[in-house]
């Protein structure tokens, strides 16, 4: 236990000596400011100062709502229906068929978006437009009008069956006692099916004419039943602006030119638009990031993602900060695009739901690369590492196989830092550690303070993600030679990383892509390391 001071209530451990900023307190003592430590060493001369960005214009969304599992009805558009007219005029007093067909009911379509980030947009049930009813002077109906809705890019759609399902299976128990009688179920089907010229329904229902064309018209119907007939709806939106026809509306119905025969040269009968499909939906939104940070409440993850993208997530010194997964986005010079997803904290227990429970690592289930981010100011923290390879796995068998590699942050706390970085890579990389975390890249980081060499530790440590996510991309690799000594000159870099990339670029060296990106990147060179945008 360290001992609390009697005056400002803090520890020993996190006396406050410095006030930065408004709000903020570095925990650094006067004299573990001055220590350095060889990897994250700190100028004395530089003051210590947080980022300043403006970036309060950003904070406004904050309380926006995230919504990330949806349940929606999803309904087509029914097809107008068939008309039934005949062709009138002075000349002409009894003239030829001349119904117009319905038009058919309008389409849901999804798209993945990366514009949208959330399902809380998304109505509980979307309904596309009916199609109009056919006109005399073979005028057809106009189509229903088509639903194309954005979903966020990541989205998986399932289709399940519909909430009410035993009060449907009641109803339909009942109707089929109902229609016991098999003349009044057929009497039901014509309703729904057929449009008569007035007055002329019973008529028609007894003429071989109408007989004749509603089996032609039901034999039709079984057929479309058995063509259409498709496995229940299973999407995974992980492709940008690829289309997904949800929902068809139904087909328009027949005007009555379609039944005119030799023998019958006056059909007084058209069908009815057939509705449209409806289905029931499951949306759970998983986004997809390239490298996902995981930690423990405050480790400093969303500092983290600050200070190597442009995305600006909540940052205070209490747990459960972020509440609502974060992406940020790195461009590069050579086009490519890391994204670093950002998630609520994670605690021992969050799968029996203690803390915010762990159904948010659905957002960094499907990243490449796995960044651990632990706080080296912590009693233990080679114990919170265990934690969250505990909670991972309890989330997801296998998930810590994954290639991982883990950011130390608060390096800048350099006494406790310099204690526990080595005691932390013994006891994760010691014998008792298996092969993965043997194998396990360690980064010591602040991501806090742009002091001139933590600055580039964390860019660095950004970079790194960034060839580690291109180490992942196994066609397309393209590293050239600046990245490279970039990732050497920063000391901490482990030499079997090196060892790798530089196998890497040998065997790219002559890489149609990478003699083109070549020039492009020298002439970069003086410019600012990466640019970004936030996409949450
Ligand atoms: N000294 C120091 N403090 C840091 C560093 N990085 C983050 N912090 C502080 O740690 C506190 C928590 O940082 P956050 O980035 O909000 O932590 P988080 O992991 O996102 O926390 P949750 O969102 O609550 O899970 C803030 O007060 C930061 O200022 C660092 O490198 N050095
Ligand atoms: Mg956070």
């Amino acid at each position: 236990m360290h001992e609390v001071d009697d005056y400002t209530g803090y520890s020993d451990r996190q006396k406050p000596i410095l006030l930065i900023g408004e709000h903020d307190v570095g925990m650094i003592s006067e004299e573990q400011e001055r220590s350095t430590y060889d990897v994250t060493e700190i100028n004395d001369e530089i003051e210590l100062r947080p980022r300043e960005r403006n970036v309060y214009y950003k904070l406004r969304d904050k309380g926006r709502n995230f919504v990330d599992f949806a349940h929606i009805t999803v309904v087509a558009g029914k097809g107008g229906d068939g008309c039934v007219s005949f062709l009138r005029s002075r000349t002409m007093p009894k003239g030829p068929p001349s119904g117009g067909n319905g038009g058919r009911g309008g389409n849901v379509t999804f798209y993945a978006s990366r514009n949208h980030t959330s399902l809380h947009y998304l109505p509980r049930s979307i309904r596309a437009g009916n199609g109009e009813p056919g006109k005399g002077d073979l005028k057809h109906g106009k189509a229903g009008k088509d639903i194309t809705l954005p979903i966020p890019l990541g989205t998986i759609i399932r289709e399940v069956d519909p909430p009410s399902k035993k009060k449907d299976d009641d109803d339909e128990s009942l109707s089929s006692s109902l229609y016991v009688d098999r003349k009044a179920a057929r009497e039901k089907r014509r309703e729904e099916t057929w449009v008569h010229y007035p007055h002329y329904a019973d008529k028609n229902q007894l003429g071989s004419f109408f007989l004749e064309a509603e089996r032609m018209i039901e034999d039709e119907r079984r057929h479309q039943r058995i063509t259409q007939q498709i496995s229940r709806l299973e999407l995974d939106l992980s492709v940008e602006d690829e289309q997904h026809l949800i929902t068809r509306g139904g087909l328009g119905g027949k005007g009555n030119p379609y039944f005119l025969t030799n023998e019958n040269r006056s059909p007084k009968f058209a069908t009815k638009g057939q509705p449209g499909e409806t289905k029931h939906l499951v949306l759970e939104l998983k986004s997809i990031a390239d490298a996902g940070l995981v930690g423990l409440p405050n480790a400093g993850k969303s500092t983290f993602l600050t200070a190597v993208s442009n995305a600006h997530p909540k940052i205070a010194p209490y747990p459960f900060t972020t509440l609502n997964p974060y992406i940020g986005t790195v461009d590069y010079h050579d086009r490519f695009q890391l994204t670093i997803a950002d998630i609520p904290g994670l605690i021992k227990g969050a799968h029996k739901n203690i803390g915010l429970g762990h159904s948010f690592l659905r957002h960094v289930e499907r990243s490449k690369v796995l960044v651990y981010v632990i706080d080296l100011t912590s009693e233990k923290p080679w114990e919170d590492f265990r934690v969250l390879q505990n909670e991972l796995e309890m989330y997801r068998a296998g998930l810590t196989l994954r290639p991982s590699m883990v950011i130390a942050n608060k390096a800048d706390v350099s006494e406790i830092a310099k204690k526990h970085l080595p005691l932390f890579e013994e006891k994760i990389k010691g014998n008792a550690g298996s092969e993965v975390d043997r194998d396990l890249l360690i980064v010591p980081v602040s991501a806090k303070y742009p002091l001139k060499k933590n600055e580039a530790v964390a860019i660095y440590a950004g970079e790194i993600i960034h060839l580690y996510v291109k180490l992942m991309h196994k066609n397309s690799i393209i590293l050239t030679v600046l990245e490279i000594y970039r990732v050497i000159d920063a000391l901490f870099v482990q030499a079997k990383l090196i060892r790798r990339l530089h196998q890497i670029l040998i065997s790219n060296l002559f890489h149609k892509s990478f003699l083109r990106f070549m020039p492009y990147k020298i002439e970069k060179l003086g410019g600012s390391q990466c640019s970004s945008t936030k996409y949450v």
